[in-house]
């Protein structure tokens, strides 16, 4: 159901806080044509109760003569701050940026951070959000699963479906979402509950097998056959199936971008309150479907851009594909097991 008004505000001030927004600081809401103006309502009140000094930046929507579909995750990196020094001087000026439109994957996000400013994408529906709720416990078991991530130098992944799977680890960061823009320069996604990382370039080898009801983002989609993919040297060299593979396929032709078939960020959901059956109950386009990213068990694996590790590829084409019954080891030590996570405890 929706939520209302007051019970917004009501969230957006606990999580300001647990972000250690105080009094004073510079706080800029980015929106476009297409956020959502609940959520920049509430945060607005919010953020003036807190006593934050809050502005309000508008940019206009960016790709939509490009973009296959409105969903923002669906055409990635390219926005209106490319060419917009006024407001990237804004946004670097800021402490804290609450995102309603998605910066991810640009460059200017990067830059942004790099100058300390805090940054959290808030682009779900509300009810989603107050689901979900940020709390300490699911931001220490994030870090308690950084901690064996960062210390991995190889993850394998396998399922009964025919996944086998395997990549180095150590040329880039950990990437830990907890749903708080807790720290100078920290990045993230209320909802979030996962840690992810990108495989060292040119390491990933296997086979990866979408099984049917699988997700795939962002076409919003449960898979209706199985797709097998092979990898090689950290690529996505063939895609083998049927509807769905033609389907994954087209997609990312249709970009025209060898850098769109990369191995991206891999990793587990670590969210015990998302649920893999929630985007069968929600129109395509209401949301990024976080829930598909955070349940707690998956193996989230994607493809294409790795600007927000700090590499260079910055193709548009981006898939986030979580799978269901898969086994994740660490250097051999198995942090899920058949869909089930086992590290960190939960
Ligand atoms: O929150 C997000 C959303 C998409 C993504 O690829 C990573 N994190």
């Amino acid at each position: 159901m929706a939520i209302s008004d007051p019970d917004l505000v009501i969230a957006w001030k606990q999580v300001l806080d647990m972000c250690k927004v105080t009094a004073g600081e510079q706080l800029t809401i980015l929106t476009s044509d297409d956020s959502n103006p609940q959520i920049v309502g509430a945060c607005r009140i919010a953020a003036t109760q807190i006593g934050a000094v809050v502005s309000l930046l508008n940019l206009p929507p960016m790709n939509g003569e490009k973009a296959l579909s409105r969903d923002k995750s669906g055409y990635v990196g390219k926005t209106a701050l490319a060419f917009n020094s006024a407001a990237l001087a804004c946004l670097k000026a800021s402490d804290m940026v609450i995102d309603t439109m998605q910066l991810l994957f640009s460059p200017e996000q990067e830059q942004i951070l790099r100058g300390g400013t805090r940054m959290l994408l808030a682009v779900e529906p509300p009810e989603v959000m107050l689901r979900m709720m940020p709390t300490m416990e699911g931001k220490a078991r994030v870090l308690a699963a950084e901690k064996l991530l960062e210390k991995a130098k190889v993850m394998t992944v396998t399922s009964k479906a025919g996944t086998d799977f395997r990549c180095a680890l150590g040329q880039y960061p950990v990437l830990t979402q907890y749903g708080l823009a807790d720290e100078k320069g920290r990045w993230d996604h209320w909802p979030s509950c996962f840690v992810a990382r990108w495989p060292d370039e040119g390491s990933c080898e296997g086979t990866i097998v979408i099984d049917e009801g699988d997700i795939m983002l962002p076409f919003k989609m449960y898979a209706r056959d199985r797709v097998v993919l092979t990898i090689e040297k950290g690529f996505v060299t063939r895609i083998d199936g049927g509807f769905t593979a033609d389907y994954m396929k087209e997609f990312m032709d249709s970009f025209n971008a060898p850098e769109a078939y990369a191995m991206a960020h891999v990793g587990w959901g670590l969210e015990p309150r998302a649920s893999w059956t929630q985007l069968g109950l929600y129109d395509r386009e209401s949301g990024l479907s976080m829930d598909s990213r955070t349940f707690a068990g998956n193996f989230l694996f994607s493809t294409g851009p790795n600007t927000e590790a700090g590499g260079k590829r910055d193709v548009p084409c981006h898939l986030d594909i979580p799978l269901r019954k898969c086994s994740l080891s660490l250097d051999g030590e198995a942090m899920t097991v058949e869909g089930k996570v086992v590290q960190p405890p939960m």
